[in-house]
C-alpha cells in the first residue's frame, strides 16, 4: 500500500524565537509593568509562539532560552526549547538555526522576535509566503528601525543581523526587505509603553491581556501600563 506523500518540506518553516533571561528582559517597560515585568515578557513570548505554531506554514518553533521560568512555559505550549549559548542575540539565533536544520534539513529557517503579542497566524503566513520567494528576506518592525522577522530558504546560510538599527544592517547584508500590506501584527514589536498601547489596539493574545489587566487592577492611579 502506498503511504500518503508528506507535504514538501521547503514550504514549511522552522522559526527560531530568542528569549533572553527574564531578569534582563523588557527593561524599557520597567516603570509601566513594575513587579510584573518578567511576567509580561513571558506572556509576550508565549502569545507570540502560540500564534506562530497556529500558522499553517510553520512546522515548528525552536525557542532559544536558558531561563528557568520561560523554558518550561514555552515548552508547555509546544515549542522545542534549546539552551542559550549566552553569547548575545545573533549567536542565540544561529544556535537555534543549527537545531532547526538538524530537525528539518530541507526546511526554511526564520528568526522571529519574541515580543509580538498581537501576532496573527494568517498575517505571519503572508510574511512567510513572501519570504519564500527570496534567498534571504526580512520584515522591518513597525518603527522601520529594527526587524521582527528574518528568514532564509533551505540551504541558504542563516546570517541574522539583529540588534539596534537592524533594518539597515539586514539591507547591507543583502536580505530582501518585505514591503507588505496587511501584516501589522507581525511588525508590532513591543518595547515601550507606546508600543504596548498600539499592540493592545490591534488585539493581544490571552496571556498578555491577563497580565495587562492585572497591572491595571493594581495600578493606584487606575491607569493602563501603556499610559505610564
Ligand atoms: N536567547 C537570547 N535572546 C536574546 C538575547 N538578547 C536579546 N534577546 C531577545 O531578543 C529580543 C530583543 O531583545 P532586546 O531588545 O535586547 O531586549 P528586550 O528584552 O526586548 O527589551 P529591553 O530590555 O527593553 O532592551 C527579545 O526577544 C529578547 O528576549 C540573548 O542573548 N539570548
Ligand atoms: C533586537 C531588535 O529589536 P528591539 O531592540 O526593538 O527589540 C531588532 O530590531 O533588531
Amino acid at each position: 500500500m502506498l503511504k500518503a506523500m508528506p507535504a514538501p518540506q521547503s514550504s514549511a518553516w522552522t522559526l527560531v524565537v530568542p528569549v533572553k533571561t527574564l531578569v534582563a528582559a523588557k527593561t524599557r517597560l520597567s516603570r509601566a509593568a513594575g513587579p510584573h515585568r518578567a511576567a509580561l515578557a513571558v506572556a509576550f513570548a508565549c502569545d507570540t509562539v502560540e500564534a506562530a505554531l497556529a500558522c499553517a506554514t510553520v512546522a515548528r518553533v525552536v525557542v532559544v532560552t536558558s531561563d528557568p521560568v520561560a523554558a518550561p512555559a514555552l515548552a508547555g505550549i509546544g515549542a522545542h526549547v534549546v539552551g542559550d549559548p549566552e553569547a548575545g542575540l545573533n549567536a542565540a539565533l544561529r544556535h537555534g538555526a543549527t537545531e532547526a536544520v538538524r530537525l528539518a534539513p530541507a526546511g526554511s529557517v526564520g528568526a522571529l522576535q519574541a515580543d509580538l503579542p498581537a501576532l496573527r497566524p494568517a498575517e505571519l503566513a503572508l510574511v512567510l509566503a513572501a519570504a519564500g520567494e527570496f534567498d534571504q528576506a526580512f520584515l522591518p518592525d513597525a518603527a522601520e528601525i529594527g526587524t521582527t522577522f528574518y528568514g532564509v530558504r533551505p540551504g541558504v546560510p542563516f546570517t541574522p543581523g539583529f540588534s539596534g538599527e537592524s533594518r539597515e544592517r539586514h539591507l547591507r547584508y543583502g536580505a530582501k526587505e518585505l514591503c507588505l500590506e496587511g501584516v501589522a501584527s507581525v511588525r508590532r514589536d513591543v518595547d515601550t509603553p507606546d508600543d504596548l498601547r498600539s499592540a493592545l489596539s490591534l488585539g493581544v493574545g490571552p496571556r498578555t491581556l491577563a497580565v495587562v489587566e492585572k497591572i491595571e487592577r493594581e495600578s493606584p492611579a487606575g491607569g493602563t501600563p501603556s499610559s505610564s
